[in-house]
């Protein structure tokens, strides 16, 4: 049994499936260094899942078995493995990103070569690729009929029922003597720690269970309360999603079971896991999305700024310096905690884009190198949605604005001067455009604008005529092409 993105024993597609045909089954895991060489020498991820994998080893160490773990690429490891420990079949869960699918097709082969089959298991969504189509057969690019097909095959309890690890785990034995290996240290894979103990990201099957017992508990308050970044309204269970450290058909079943009792909260949370599957189709079915392809081609010829003065925008954007509050707040908090909340995505990514005329993609990468629970579907679907150019957009002409945004959803500041200590002393009207301040409200709140905080780097009503121009030029170009 490989392990790689469904770093938990519970309710584990694939190992169930091992450990019911096989007669003695072997785990293991390899720090990829494919991965992990390219990365900053802090990565919250990367403490993530070392500590993810120690919790791992002891749970099938508990079980009477073990984690043999390489630090390796995982493309020239796992075949090797497999012959030194003579097993007939490496048994893994899919993973449907198409660099991960590159590397599982390298590493059918080799095994292949090896004489051993490679089987591969949905775990990681609840239903994947074809699963939920249309009934014409074809792939919805609409998430509300999407939603609807997605719900009526669900209640095949099937679906949503658990994999009974346990019942089979006799199977599993300790790894051979000279295999045995200890999981490395951060320092044994060349990284620093991070601050991640500090955020209370606890991570591993340990993490996920303390985190969503806990959400469950307010879970029904859901929906009144996602939209505002101040207020502990989200789950924070997506990180857990992205590495398996916690089943997703145990989410979406309890969310399933609850929204069935009547919780709006439940209902609203399941459709957001919903929009998860949603993405991870579109993204099995336009793999060229992953080479950077707009989802409808026309938004390919949109002419985003470019040059000395863009790159200064960029930086005054990753940094938290754009002058627009709400904005900086997301910035700082996506940087600090790798954490950002979802209102301030859609708000942050919108102002990329539509504000500062950037493209979408400098920011689908930068959220990519930041986030903790970076997932490449969900965050290229993210980026499309607010550029417009995805399935099922936000409308190209529909543009946040970045004040009103604020107004609405942190009112009293509370988040921005979390983030943005240096408007702590503005009053809660200001506080969400700091420059409009009379000099005697600003002098009282000891700031100087341009100097303890920036002025708006762009005008948001002139940005937004440029955008409209710009969108229309591309559509109007498309149009007249076709
Ligand atoms: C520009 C942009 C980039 C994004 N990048 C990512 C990403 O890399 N990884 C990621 O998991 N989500 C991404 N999202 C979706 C969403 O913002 C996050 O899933 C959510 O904020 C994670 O926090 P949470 O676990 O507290 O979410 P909750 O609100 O508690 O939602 C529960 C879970 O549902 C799923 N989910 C929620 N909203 C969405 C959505 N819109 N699309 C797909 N899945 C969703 C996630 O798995 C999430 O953990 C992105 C959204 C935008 C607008």
């Amino acid at each position: 049994m490989w392990f790689r993105r469904d770093l938990r024993v519970q309710d584990n597609a694939a190992l169930y499936h091992a450990l019911r045909s096989c007669r003695e089954v072997v785990c293991a895991f390899v720090f990829d260094r494919a991965i992990l060489d390219a990365l900053p020498q802090r990565d919250r991820r990367v403490e993530f899942i070392q500590e993810s994998v120690l919790q791992l080893q002891a749970a099938l160490r508990g079980m009477g078995g073990d984690l043999v773990v390489r630090h390796a690429v995982a493309e020239e490891e796992i075949a090797p493995l497999a012959r030194q420990l003579e097993v007939q079949a490496v048994f893994a869960n899919r993973d449907d990103e198409p660099a991960a699918l590159d590397r599982d097709a390298q590493v059918l082969g080799a095994l292949a070569n090896a004489g051993v089959s490679f089987q591969t298991f949905k775990d990681h969504v609840v239903f994947e690729r074809d699963e939920v189509l249309t009934q014409a057969g074809g792939v919805y690019s609409v998430f509300t009929p999407y939603k609807r097909a997605w719900m009526a095959k669900a209640e095949d309890a099937f679906y949503l029922s658990p994999y009974p690890v346990e019942r089979y785990a006799d199977a599993l034995i300790p790894t051979p003597a000279e295999h045995r290996t200890e999981v490395p240290t951060l320092a044994e894979l060349g990284f620093e720690p991070t601050n991640l103990h500090e955020l209370g990201l606890g991570g591993g099957m340990a993490g996920a269970r303390q985190l969503f017992d806990e959400f469950v508990g307010r879970i029904d308050r859901y929906d009144s309360t996602r939209d505002f970044p101040a207020v502990r309204g989200p789950s924070y269970l997506g990180v857990h999603l992205r590495f398996g450290t916690l089943s997703i058909r145990e989410a979406a079943a309890t969310a399933h079971a609850l929204a069935g009792n009547g919780s709006r909260g439940a209902a609203t949370w399941l459709g957001e896991l919903i929009w998860r599957d949603f993405y991870a189709q579109v993204m099995a079915h336009r793999p060229d999305l992953a080479e950077g392809k707009s989802y409808k081609p026309e938004y390919d010829r949109i002419r985003w700024h470019h040059g000395k003065h863009a790159d200064q925008l960029f930086a005054a954007w990753c940094e938290g310096r754009t002058g627009y509050p709400l904005v900086d707040a997301g910035m700082r908090q996506l940087v600090q905690s790798g954490y950002m909340h979802n209102r301030l995505r859609m708000v942050t990514a919108s102002f990329l884009c539509k504000d500062l005329g950037l493209d979408w993609r400098r920011g689908e990468a930068f959220f990519a190198e930041h986030l903790n629970d970076f997932e490449f579907a969900s965050n290229n679907g993210g980026w499309q949605w607010a550029s417009s150019s995805g399935c099922d957009a936000q409308p190209y002409f529909r543009i946040f604005n970045p004040v009103t945004q604020s107004e609405r959803f942190d009112p009293e500041g509370k988040f921005i001067r979390r983030y943005v200590p240096e408007l702590a002393r503005l009053s809660n009207k200001m506080i969400h455009a700091p420059w409009l301040a009379k000099p005697v409200e600003l002098e009282a709140a000891g700031l100087r604008i341009g100097h303890d905080y920036p002025a708006p780097v762009v005008d948001h009503g002139e940005a937004r005529q440029q955008t409209l121009e710009r969108y229309s030029v591309a559509r109007e170009t498309a149009e007249r092409a076709a």
